[in-house]
């Protein structure tokens, strides 16, 4: 029976299990977990020289430490453990395996190594591994010497990387992701400029980098097609970002026909060339006009040639989808003239937000469960009903204090989760499920402030620990009923969670202040040290103030004379 799109009954709780096998999981990212960002022959990555540049992350924070994963396998496979997970998602670094990019020039054993213990260590404890390619983290010489995503010579070189890592983990790898949310590599990293390498290539940037993504994915799956598929039976897929848009007025055709603009252009951008072959028809009628009315000869958005496309299409054992929030949306006509070309303009739409909608954290994240749903029968209609599996879904808290008991996450799952088995119901063909993030960690352009995590990290104590939060509780019996037996149950298990969390908050609370004091102490006991953080967090502003000020005295004085 197909969806009904009309109806919106978003308050119903569904009671009810997922399928037997469905699979149960938690997320991170290398470059936002690992920290060692230059230990052992790692190179330097677009992010790690991004984040060094000051006013580009809140508080200039960066990865150089963060939760330091790269120390951490046994801590954290015991934290997978104890959520009794089926599968784990992380990514592989790029320039932690080859440092330049090339992988003629070297690669580092060392890397090999690391991943080569956390594989091992996860199928001990028999955890599957589900394996990201690329989570954003570009080796910089490649940025460098040929512009990153902009140059179609990465299409080679992720090639080289995907099959050494085909190589050498894919014995023991059946689920590869190649890249995690091209969205946002395109448009963050070359047409916005928030995200590495901060390109602001406005209404090109990200269209010449999705289109080398795009190519680099096919390539990536049809080497392992070709080369390792008959021997080690895995899985190549694809992580793709999507909001759901929903229409302002849906009695209007052109919010009906806006909202759906929306989502071609962010999901549909990227699906439809993997599933169909193609562009969205309506990106390439909206680009082209506005390209044809800004006095350009060709479209900005490229084109795929007739071989391109057949060589596109079918590139995905499995869709992999990271969602979180939903937008309503109106039709707007935006201006046309070249110098407001962008990819946001091109889609003639505005994005509105429900006041009610919750909002605990990321100022772009609300919580809309309904639209979940929506956007997996999206899919479903859309795509063909491939076999699904989320690969990111998990909501922040922007907190300056201390908090476990994070009841808005326990909320936003339990909703969520509870759409996602209603678009099972509905026959959408999901197989499995990836809370995001199993730790907190490096939140890019945010640094550390939004906390995505099912754990805490005290970020401030050297040994970066880790602190389950009354999620884990609830997550835990979610997995462990594979589902939601029936309301009384579940209200129980959001309030025993709620319960245990306070103990763990005075935990924390004590050893924060043991760790604040133990750092005083160092300080003391630790001259060099001590003078090292003088000098660069007071001495060094201090100075800087100071010569500002004095030349700004200067400047007038010197004025004032001249007059
Ligand atoms: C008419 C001109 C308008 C210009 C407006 C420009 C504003 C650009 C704002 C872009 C905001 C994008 C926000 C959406 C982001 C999410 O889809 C994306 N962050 C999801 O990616 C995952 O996010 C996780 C949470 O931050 C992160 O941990 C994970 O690594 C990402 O894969």
């Amino acid at each position: 029976e197909d969806f009904d799109w009309t109806k919106n009954n978003h308050g119903a709780f569904y009671y009810g299990t997922f399928p037997a096998g469905f699979s149960w999981g938690a997320g991170s990212s290398a470059y936002q977990t690992e920290g060692a960002w230059d230990k052992d022959g790692k190179g330097l990555s677009i992010w790690d020289v991004f984040s060094h540049k000051k006013g580009k992350i809140l508080l200039n924070e960066t990865g150089d430490s963060s939760c330091e994963g790269y120390y951490k396998i046994k801590d954290d496979v015991s934290l997978i453990k104890e959520l009794k997970l089926n599968h784990y998602r992380f990514s592989i670094s790029w320039p932690r395996l080859i440092p330049t990019g090339i992988k003629s020039d070297h690669i580092n054993e060392k890397g090999i190594q690391y991943y080569d213990q956390l594989i091992d260590h996860l199928l001990e404890n028999k955890i599957t591994p589900i394996v990201t390619l690329y989570h954003w983290d570009l080796p910089q010489v490649l940025q460098e010497k040929y512009g990153g995503w902009q140059n179609i010579s990465m299409v080679n070189h992720f090639n080289e990387f995907a099959n050494l890592c085909f190589e050498r983990f894919g014995n023991r790898i059946k689920y590869w992701i190649t890249f995690n949310n091209p969205w946002s590599v395109a448009v963050e990293g070359y047409e916005t400029g928030e995200h590495a390498p901060g390109l602001k290539l406005r209404g090109m940037g990200a269209y010449r980098a999705a289109h080398n993504i795009i190519k680099a994915h096919a390539k990536v799956w049809h080497t392992y097609d070709t080369q390792w598929r008959g021997k080690q039976k895995g899985m190549v897929g694809i992580s793709l970002s999507g909001d759901w848009g929903e229409p302002v007025d849906i009695s209007n055709q052109k919010d009906i026909e806006a909202a759906e603009r929306y989502v071609q252009f962010y999901l549909g951008w990227f699906a439809t060339p993997i599933f169909h072959g193609d562009y969205p028809q309506v990106m390439k009628d909206f680009v082209g006009r506005k390209s044809a009315q800004q006095g350009l000869g060709t479209s900005r958005l490229p084109t795929f040639s007739p071989q391109e496309k057949s060589y596109i299409k079918g590139t995905c054992d499995f869709l992999g989808i990271g969602h979180f929030t939903t937008r309503y949306i109106t039709q707007k006509n935006n201006p046309s003239d070249r110098s407001s070309s962008s990819y946001f303009t091109d889609r003639d739409l505005a994005e509105l937000v429900d006041p009610r909608w919750p909002d605990p954290g990321s100022e772009w994240l609300y919580s809309v469960p309904w639209g979940f749903r929506r956007l997996l029968n999206f899919v479903k209609t859309q795509y063909g009903n491939p076999m699904i599996y989320v690969t990111e879904n998990g909501v922040s808290e922007k907190m300056s204090c201390t908090e476990l008991c994070d009841e808005w996450r326990i909320q936003y799952f339990k909703e969520y989760i509870n759409e996602m088995l209603k678009a099972i119901k509905d026959g959408v063909n999901v197989k499995g499920y990836t809370a995001w993030s199993l730790l907190d960690k490096f939140e890019w352009d945010e640094g550390y402030s939004e906390r995505f995590g099912l754990y805490y990290v005290d970020f401030r104590n050297r040994n970066k620990p880790r602190y389950p939060k009354a999620s884990v509780q609830f997550y835990k019996r979610v997995i462990a009923s594979n589902g939601f037996p029936n309301q009384r149950e579940v209200e129980n298990w959001r309030r025993k969670a709620v319960e245990t969390c306070s103990s763990s908050n005075q935990l924390l609370a004590a050893e924060e202040q043991r760790s604040t004091a133990a750092n005083i102490l160092r300080l003391i006991h630790d001259p060099l040290t001590s003078h090292m953080e003088m000098v660069t967090e007071i001495v060094v502003p201090t100075v800087c103030t100071l010569s500002i000020l004095l030349s700004a005295i200067f400047l007038m004085f010197l004025l004032r004379r001249r007059n």
